[in-house]
């Protein structure tokens, strides 16, 4: 895999370094402008360019992004709208998780700012509440975190898609594939009937491939997706063209 070690400045840290130094355990790289912000120590964090399918090129910007226009404009209608830019700066960018030369997006420290968090799922109850849902559909694993909120708030029920083996029932199941392999979702059988209008929701997409299943999944029991909803895409990777004919929103997006 091909590394460019960009760093951010002052570093001291020359870029022949194979192998990036680990930050301390609390440290927090904001998704805008990949600050350091952790405790005072010595360690300038580096902010890392990958060329993987992974990789974030470009600081995260703060928009809703509609695929059906596939214009950006602001979940609120407010090109302005300071909720976004908050739920932005709060997700954290973690380099070298789960594994060397990927930038992490992690949603737990928007989790813990409880104005940003009620923000996120504010903003998508206000998109999807007249829209007819009657079911959201959550990915696992950070997808029953935005999903439930949201199912309650528009009066719909809300219905898990998980990783193999792990739903008790009878499932049906759709694979897709990753960088190496493949992997599956399930979903239990009877969970949605055919007619209903489905809402599709996790916390990020990359590739598309999750969702791409997601939608597949929902469509062989003849439900409507009506639209993918995610709080963070890496537009790079293009993951909305894979989507074909389904809506993808999204909150905040790389540049
Ligand atoms: O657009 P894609 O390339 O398909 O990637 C997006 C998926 O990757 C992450 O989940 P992950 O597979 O890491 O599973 P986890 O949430 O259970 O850790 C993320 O939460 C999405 O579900
Ligand atoms: N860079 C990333 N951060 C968090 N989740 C991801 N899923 C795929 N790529 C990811």
């Amino acid at each position: 895999m091909r590394r460019v070690l960009i760093f951010s400045s002052p570093n001291p840290i020359t870029p022949q370094l194979s192998t990036p130094p680990t930050p301390p355990v609390n440290a927090v790289f904001p998704i805008r402008n990949c600050r350091w912000i952790g405790p005072s120590t010595s360690f300038q964090p580096p902010v890392l360019r990958l060329h993987n399918y992974q990789r974030t090129p470009t600081p995260l910007l703060c928009s809703a992004t509609d695929s059906v226009t596939n214009q950006t404009k602001m979940a609120s209608q407010d090109e302005q709208d300071p909720r976004i830019s908050k739920i932005s700066s709060v997700i954290r960018v973690i380099p070298n998780f789960p594994k060397p030369g990927i930038l992490f997006q992690d949603i737990t420290t928007l989790l813990l700012d409880t104005k940003a968090f009620r923000d996120t799922i504010d903003l998508f109850v206000e998109r999807y509440r007249e829209k007819d849902i009657s079911v959201v559909a959550g990915i696992e694993a950070r997808g029953f975190i935005f999903g439930p909120p949201i199912a309650l708030a528009i009066g719909a029920k809300f219905v898990p898609l998980r990783k193999p083996n792990k739903l008790p029932g009878e499932v049906i199941s759709e694979e897709y594939s990753l960088e190496y392999g493949t992997d599956k979702i399930e979903m239990h059988v009877g969970a949605m009937q055919a007619g209903e209008r489905a809402l599709i929701i996790d916390d990020l997409v990359a590739t598309g491939g999750t969702l791409c299943a997601a939608i597949r999944l929902l469509e062989r029991v003849g439900v409507h997706v009506v639209e993918c909803a995610c709080v963070i895409e890496l537009p790079e990777l293009k993951g909305r063209e894979r989507l074909g004919d389904t809506p993808l929103f999204v909150l905040v997006s790389s540049a």
